[in-house]
């Protein structure tokens, strides 16, 4: 039986390398109903590796999945996506011959699993509160990049996620866009959406996240507010080299 109490994502004892590399040694990890996490660690760290794990693209070498407590470390990521679980990536992959209404189109119907026809309303209301409205009929590979990046979430949005793991969506932005994007997240974690944000953009994510933890050396060296993690030794050193006992 699942409680509201329950995480609504966990891992455990996940374990991934390619080759030499370790990128996960052992996470355990739970994300409660509602919450906004955010996931920081260096370039290279395997935070990615880590939302493909969560969301089938990557299968760990060990360790499970748990999603609303059921256990989908085997299911395929249009699967673990009807259940209510979408991401962004880091590199937004519209169908760019696609208009932009179309690309919502295909995410709601594929994604949320619903009747094309069906789904024109909602990804209309997507559009408007994404800000892309006006772009409707745009063809997505003539987007620029705020609007690719709104886009992405747009579609992510489409498949109607009770998670929603944002991969970067801050970084490339001016500092108004940037501020225009953390506004539209901050308004779907009020929703009670759960947000799990891997962001570089410190204050992008300050503005959002409850809770944060530092992924580094295929482990999470870190946990707290976004300010109790930048102070802490072991993140200091990572990020600035500066030794733990200094
Ligand atoms: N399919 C793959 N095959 C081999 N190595 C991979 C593969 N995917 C990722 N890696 C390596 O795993 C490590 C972690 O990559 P990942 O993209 O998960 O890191 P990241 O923390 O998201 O980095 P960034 O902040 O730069 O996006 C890197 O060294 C990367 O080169």
């Amino acid at each position: 039986m699942t409680s509201s109490a329950d995480p609504i994502l966990a891992l455990a004892g996940i374990r991934k390398r390619f080759g030499a590399v370790v990128v996960a040694d052992g996470i355990d990890l739970a994300v409660r109903h509602g919450e906004a996490l955010g996931i920081l660690g260096p370039n290279g760290a395997g935070k990615t590796t880590l939302f493909g794990m969560v969301t089938g693209n990557v299968r760990p070498d060990a360790g499970t999945v748990t999603f609303e407590s059921r256990d989908v470390t085997a299911l395929s990521p249009a699967r673990r996506c009807r259940l209510g679980m979408a991401r962004s990536f880091q590199v937004p992959q519209p169908f760019s011959g696609l208009t932009v209404f179309e690309n919502l189109v295909t995410a709601a119907a594929f994604g949320a699993g619903e009747h094309e026809s069906a789904t024109y309303d909602r990804c209309a209301e997507i559009l408007e509160r994404c800000g892309l409205l006006p772009l409707a009929n745009s063809r997505a590979g003539t987007l620029r990049l705020l609007d690719r990046k709104r886009l992405e979430l747009a579609r992510a949005l489409a498949t109607k996620p009770r998670l929603l793991l944002l991969d970067e969506v801050a970084g490339g932005l001016t500092e108004r866009e940037c501020e225009t994007l953390v506004t539209l997240i901050r308004d779907l974690r009020n929703t009670g959406m759960t947000v799990v944000w891997i962001e570089h953009v410190l204050h992008a994510l300050t503005a959002v996240a409850d809770r944060v933890v530092v992924l580094h050396g295929g482990r999470l060296i870190a946990e707290g507010t976004a300010t109790e993690v930048v102070r802490h030794p072991a993140v200091a050193e990572v990020y600035m080299g500066i030794p733990m006992d200094a």
